[in-house]
């Protein structure tokens, strides 16, 4: 899948279904599709599990609440791994590697997720991420270090419509903070953090 007809034709309200939409799988990344256990009380889901055998070691969980169009990223740590599960509403997440000793190295990929079918996603530091909200939502995240402790020297980012992340986002003009809107480019991201881009 891989232009923005097709994209509008996967994003119509009727697909309820969490799915990579475009791209390949990365290295040590893991869309898990979570079991809702359903009575007549409610329901029940385990959100993360040790067992699974992910990167993710938690230390810190969120919940952000995101208003309609909005995009937060793109985010680079180098230190730390990211969980992501959207439990209400519509979105996507788009991932490139930017590890060099990884398989997938400068391979990008783009998932979309409905909070209607939970599912996590979980991926390694070294992977910019960002996260765009077709409408109102809500999704829990956690990371593997204390913002406290990452953010003054290991929240990187770049600017979410550079071409050179690869990532077919549909056409949308998204409410960004201010960071964002004048976040560099990916290349002087690079630079700026000693990576180099050969892909
Ligand atoms: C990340 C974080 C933020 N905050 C506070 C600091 C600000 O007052 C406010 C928004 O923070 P920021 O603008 O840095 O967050 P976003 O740019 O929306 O970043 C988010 O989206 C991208 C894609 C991510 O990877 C981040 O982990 C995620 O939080 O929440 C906290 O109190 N704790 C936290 O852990």
């Amino acid at each position: 899948m891989t232009n923005n007809a097709s994209l509008k034709a996967l994003l119509k309200p009727m697909n309820k279904k969490s799915i990579l939409l475009s791209g390949s799988e990365l290295h040590e990344t893991n869309l898990v599709f979570l079991k809702e256990s359903e009575d007549e009380r409610g329901s029940f889901t385990e959100i993360f599990q040790k067992d699974w055998g992910t990167v993710l070691n938690p230390v810190q969980w969120s919940l952000v609440r995101s208003e309609q169009n909005v995009l937060r990223g793109m985010h680079l740590h180098l230190r730390h791994d990211e969980y992501f599960c959207l439990i209400e509403g519509h979105c996507l997440v788009g991932l490139k590697d930017m590890r060099p000793e990884s398989p997938t190295y400068g391979k990008s990929v783009l998932y979309e997720l409905h909070g209607s079918e939970l599912s996590a996603l979980i991926f390694p530091r070294g992977v910019i991420h960002g996260w765009y909200f077709f409408r109102q939502s809500i999704h829990i995240q956690a990371v593997s270090e204390a913002y406290h402790h990452y953010n003054d020297d290991d929240n990187l980012g770049c600017y979410w419509k550079d071409p050179e992340l690869n990532i077919n986002w549909p056409e949308i003009n998204p409410i960004l903070s201010e960071k964002a809107r004048n976040a560099p480019s990916l290349s002087e991201l690079l630079i700026a953090t000693g990576i180099s881009e050969s892909v």
